[in-house]
């Protein structure tokens, strides 16, 4: 166990919604709802919500934004985490709604997926009025990135809150004979964003299955965020019982 995972208290589970409104807008009968998946979550014992309202509003659209942003002023312990790129369409949703936490993630308008943090010091200058903006308007800033120790210095010098490790190279290594190599990459990340006093996020393919092995290794963990695999959980558990199988997977992993 590494001594430095209680770094704080125990992290906190941000549920992303975007594959609810994904298989939602496949039909104009307004089911599953978004609302109440958010709510089913939290009442669970979610922690929070994550969105990513991408400009093709291929998922999450800016009128869901809207309803969980109404809806969550009556979760006052919820935080509300809206994710995207800030040189698209993200800053509008910022300046309109306030979230507790805006996570900037370099995605292309047309990308599958995200796939890759920022690139520093190319991407700084770009980066730093929109995390002051952010930041003035009340909203802890996360920026996405790859697990790079080296790279902390300068997130940290960009006055950002928080990293948001990007974990999909995780979850691919994860029980494979490259899982103990890749897990001390973002041990080594989480320890290099602590020393810069940077707090630390995680998501991307996050699971049930991985979840422990990642928490107990790396450091400092706040909040992971996860969707995919918790909505393909939640189809065939339903969203209390995956919520509160996750939760028991963040407990043990702290045990
Ligand atoms: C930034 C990140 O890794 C995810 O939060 C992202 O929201 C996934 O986007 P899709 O749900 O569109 O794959
Ligand atoms: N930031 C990661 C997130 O919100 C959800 O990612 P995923 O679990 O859908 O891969």
């Amino acid at each position: 166990m590494n001594p430095l995972a209680h770094a704080g208290s125990r992290c906190a589970l941000s549920v992303n919604v975007n594959k609810v409104a994904l298989l939602r807008n496949t039909r104009h009968l307004g089911i599953p709802s978004v609302l109440r998946a958010a709510e089913q979550c939290l009442l669970a014992g979610a922690q929070g919500i994550t969105v990513h309202p991408r400009p093709d509003a291929r998922h999450i659209r800016p009128g869901d934004v809207d309803d969980l942003a109404a809806f969550l002023k009556d979760w006052p312990q919820a935080e509300f985490n809206i994710e995207g790129n800030p040189t698209q369409n993200l800053m509008d949703f910022v300046r309109k709604h306030r979230p507790h936490q805006v996570t900037f993630v370099p995605d292309s308008e047309d990308q599958f997926t995200s796939d890759h943090g920022w690139t520093l010091p190319q991407d700084a200058e770009r980066l730093q009025p929109l995390i002051r903006e952010a930041q003035a308007l009340g909203v802890r800033v996360s920026l996405f990135m790859d697990p790079n120790p080296a790279a902390m210095a300068a997130v940290a010098a960009l006055g950002a809150d928080r990293i948001e490790l990007y974990t999909e190279t995780f979850a691919s290594a994860f029980g494979t004979e490259r899982q103990a190599d890749v897990l001390a990459g973002f041990t080594a990340t989480a320890g290099a964003a602590l020393k810069v006093g940077l707090g630390i996020n995680a998501g991307h393919d996050l699971s049930r299955d991985n979840l422990s092995l990642f928490l107990r290794h790396v450091p400092g963990v706040q909040e992971v965020s996860i969707g995919h695999a918790l909505v393909a959980d939640a189809l065939e558990m339903g969203y209390a019982e995956t919520v509160k199988a996750y939760q028991r997977v963040i407990a043990t992993a702290y045990a």
